[in-house]
């Protein structure tokens, strides 16, 4: 799919060498009356994994909104070949209080492949086993999500992204408010999915998280404020100066 608003010229690459999964040029973005992102030039590379820092409000998520397909950018150019994305959302955003068990919960991953409610095919039911499997929570799949602890809910969420069955899994705060193993088993688990062929985007405000990425793209209010591999881009003079004032996130 591309989209084109204004020409300008292709963004250089952010992992040299590597093909490029998305691209984007001079793209701005937001919501009705607020425009969040400004005129970002980049690129997402293909069978890697990227994380986009930045302090809160910076609009990580809409960039995540954006590469998702869900936020029309107002300008600019976006270019995002392949499959549809697969979208992984905060933990947060998803109700404890859902009559929801884990199974259902990731065979929600399929009604984009047939619509709503219908029946599952059994193509469909393995996608789901398949899932739980992958990310070790077929024994879960019984129980209500709001019963689940918070590593356990990501995997949910996570497995559901995977029945997708998309090359391009986008995630916001995956391991964000997970204990040190959690998280870490989050990343290896990200990391393992890149050698399956599948690309990752993964907004967080984990810097180990995002210090293990390929590629990073640091926001500052809406603006790219550095690119590259996350060693290069996330010094402490440059972390210093983005959280100043915003409070810090989790080293
Ligand atoms: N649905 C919306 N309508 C209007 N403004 C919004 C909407 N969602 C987010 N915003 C605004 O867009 C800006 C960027 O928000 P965004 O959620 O993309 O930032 P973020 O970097 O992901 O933040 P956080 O780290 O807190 O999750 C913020 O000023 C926010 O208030």
């Amino acid at each position: 799919m591309k989209i084109m608003f204004i020409q300008s010229t292709p963004p250089p690459s952010d992992l040299p060498g590597a093909p490029a999964r998305v691209r984007f040029a001079e793209l701005c973005a937001g919501y009705p009356g607020r425009q969040v992102l400004h005129r970002l030039t980049a690129e997402i590379p293909a069978l890697a994994t990227t994380a986009l820092v930045g302090p809160n409000g910076s609009g990580k998520s809409t960039l995540l909104g954006v590469l998702a397909g869900v936020i029309r950018p107002t300008s600019g150019e976006l270019s995002r070949d392949g499959t549809r994305p697969a979208f992984v959302p905060q933990r947060g955003a998803v109700g404890d209080a859902l009559p929801l068990t884990v199974r259902q919960t990731v065979e929600m991953g399929r009604w984009g492949a047939g619509g709503l409610w219908r029946r599952l095919t059994r193509r469909d039911r393995l996608v789901v086993d398949s899932a739980l499997d992958r990310l070790h929570i077929g024994d879960l799949a019984p129980r209500q999500l709001g019963e689940l602890s918070g590593g356990q809910r990501q995997r949910t969420l996570i497995a559901q992204g995977l029945a997708q069955q998309s090359d391009l899994l986008l995630l916001d705060e995956p391991t964000t408010g997970l204990d040190l193993e959690a998280g870490e088993r989050i990343t290896a688990l990200l990391t393992d999915l890149v050698a399956d062929g599948v690309t990752i985007v993964q907004a967080t405000h984990d810097l180990r998280a995002a210090r293990s990425a390929d590629a990073c793209l640091l926001l500052r209010e809406g603006a790219l404020a550095g690119r590259g591999h996350p060693a290069d881009v996330l010094t402490t003079s440059a972390l210093a100066g983005l959280w100043t004032d915003a409070g810090h996130p989790s080293a």
